[in-house]
């Protein structure tokens, strides 16, 4: 399922937050949404999920043009904000099934589908434990697999890795890939960490509302005639690229 912004631009009153914004995922791939902070990269995230209201432009899921709620985007979308919404107090399994509920899946169809994510995402044996007692990774595991129960064909993540350390953020980081390769899964990956971004990863680079690059990691890098992303990111954003605090 194709996904296609068009000529997209948002304003917060006089502060402009996205600038003439266009692109298309690549589909079946880890598409990075690569910028700093401020770039715009949350607003277009509430714009794709119809929590905001285009202002101007339009979004196409396979070239329809998507126009006022739309429940056929809410179909094919999964998301992954940068705050978690699980609740702590309910286990992985309640936490699913609600939001199954939701989409108005049967518990039976939940506890099938949620199964084998789980698996996937190595979460297998613990549809029984609440929230509150995994760690900061295996909670953005649950997340990934909420987002996934309805089947939608795209997923977006928002900053998911943020805060976790350099072991929990590869895993997340492996297990989307995979859902990519194996189920053709469309993935948009908000990040402002380069070594994320694989070489033939499709990225778009977001810097001050305006979309700074839309190509692969290497030839991003071939263009701007730098060994490194971080090296092509400073050149386009002026800023330095960040690294984990771990
Ligand atoms: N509610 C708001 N009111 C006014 N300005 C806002 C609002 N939300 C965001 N902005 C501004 O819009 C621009 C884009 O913000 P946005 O949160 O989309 O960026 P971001 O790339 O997601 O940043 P971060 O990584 O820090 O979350 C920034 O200049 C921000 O200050």
């Amino acid at each position: 399922m194709g996904l296609d912004v068009h000529h997209i631009s948002f304003r917060y009153g006089a502060r402009t937050a996205l600038d003439d914004v266009s692109f298309s995922l690549a589909e079946g791939r880890l598409n990075a949404l690569l910028g700093p902070n401020g770039a715009g990269k949350s607003t277009l995230y509430a714009l794709l999920t119809q929590l905001f209201r285009l202002q101007s432009g339009e979004i196409r899921l396979d070239g329809h043009s998507i126009r006022g709620p739309s429940r056929v985007l809410k179909q094919q979308l999964g998301v992954v904000f940068q705050q978690s919404t699980l609740d702590l107090d309910l286990s992985v399994m309640q936490n699913l099934e609600y939001h199954g509920a939701l989409h108005g899946l049967s518990r039976r169809q939940v506890r099938q589908e949620a199964g084998s994510l789980l698996e996937r995402l190595g979460l297998g044996d613990r549809h029984r434990d609440s929230i509150r007692s995994l760690n900061g990774g295996h909670r953005r595991r649950v997340e990934i697999a909420r987002a996934l129960l309805h089947r939608p064909s795209i997923l977006l993540l928002d900053e998911a890795t943020v805060g976790l350390d350099t072991a929990a953020r590869q895993a997340i980081n492996r297990h989307v890939r995979e859902l990519c390769r194996e189920q053709s899964l469309t993935v948009l990956w908000a990040t402002h960490l380069i070594e994320e971004i694989a070489p033939d990863d499709p990225v778009l680079v977001l810097h001050q509302g305006r979309l700074q690059a839309d190509t692969t990691a290497e030839r991003l890098c071939r263009q701007q005639q730098v060994p490194t992303l971080g090296a092509a990111f400073e050149q386009l954003t002026g800023l330095r690229a960040p690294t984990p605090c771990s």
